[in-house]
């Protein structure tokens, strides 16, 4: 496979999920046979190989899929989502929720094959222009078509972060109901646009506040955040009369 044979051919080791079926089988076996570095990462309730095939490289057994994906994203220095299912768009999601949050600073690549990943990129633009997504937050994921283009963005987007010192600046909110704004076709469906919506501002676990907005954020606006209210870098508006 092209990206196994990329990575082999930059001195880059592959962390994946063990086993070595479907995609993540052949990529892990195309890194080896290259000679590369391959850890695989496996829950012990996959490891029998008439589920997932014999290992390849070495093999990390773990408890349970919450500790594979801990595991996995501790050793890697960056993530490349292929084309695949719900397992795939899970940790994909987490990825880049997590670099959202700012538990993270790795960069978080998808590799857009005969254009698979569209529709996702286009819902991911679609939560921009209804506001539930900043673009700075869009920004996060890093989509090429060729495993060349993408590890070269990887790089770059890597080295960028640690000059930053590794630790991203959390992105400012955008400030709507969590129901939907009205790009969304939002609004009371007696037409009163003034009840409030409740955004959920998670800045680490710990430290989780809540921001109060009315449907106008421009006209009333009241945010409610109990703790390090200077550290969310959330947006403040003085309620007025209007
Ligand atoms: C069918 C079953 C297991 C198949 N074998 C697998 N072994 C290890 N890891 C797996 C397996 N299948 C999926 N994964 C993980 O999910 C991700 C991809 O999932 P998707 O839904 O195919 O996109 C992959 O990264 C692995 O982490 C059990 O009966």
């Amino acid at each position: 496979m092209e990206l196994g044979k990329e990575l082999v051919r930059r001195g880059i080791g592959l962390v994946y999920g063990g086993g070595s079926v479907g995609i993540m089988g052949v990529l892990s076996r195309a890194v080896q046979e290259g000679g590369g570095d391959v850890v695989g990462v496996i829950p012990e309730a996959l490891t029998p190989i008439e589920l997932s095939g014999p290992m390849v490289g070495t093999t990390i057994v773990v408890r349970t899929m919450h500790e594979r994906k801990a595991k996995m994203a501790s050793l890697a220095d960056c993530f490349i989502a292929l084309p695949g299912g719900y397992g795939t768009l899970e940790e994909l999601m987490e990825m880049l929720t997590w670099s959202n949050l700012g538990f993270h600073s790795k960069p978080v690549g998808v590799l857009n094959v005969v254009n698979y990943y569209d529709p996702l990129l286009q819902m991911f633009d679609r939560m921009v222009t209804t506001g539930f997504l900043l673009q700075a937050q869009r920004d996060i994921i890093i989509c090429e078509s060729t495993p060349s283009g993408l590890i070269d963005q990887l790089l770059l987007r890597g080295g960028e972060t640690a000059r930053d010192g590794g630790q991203p600046p959390l992105p400012t909110r955008p400030i709507l109901p969590s129901h939907g704004g009205e790009s969304l076709g939002g609004g009371d469906n007696d037409g009163n646009n003034e009840s409030k919506g409740t955004l959920t501002v998670p800045r680490h676990a710990e430290e989780t506040g809540t921001l109060t907005v009315a449907r106008h954020a421009e006209e009333t606006g009241t945010l409610t955040v109990p703790r390090h209210a200077e550290e969310t870098g959330c947006q403040y508006r003085e309620d007025k009369a209007t």
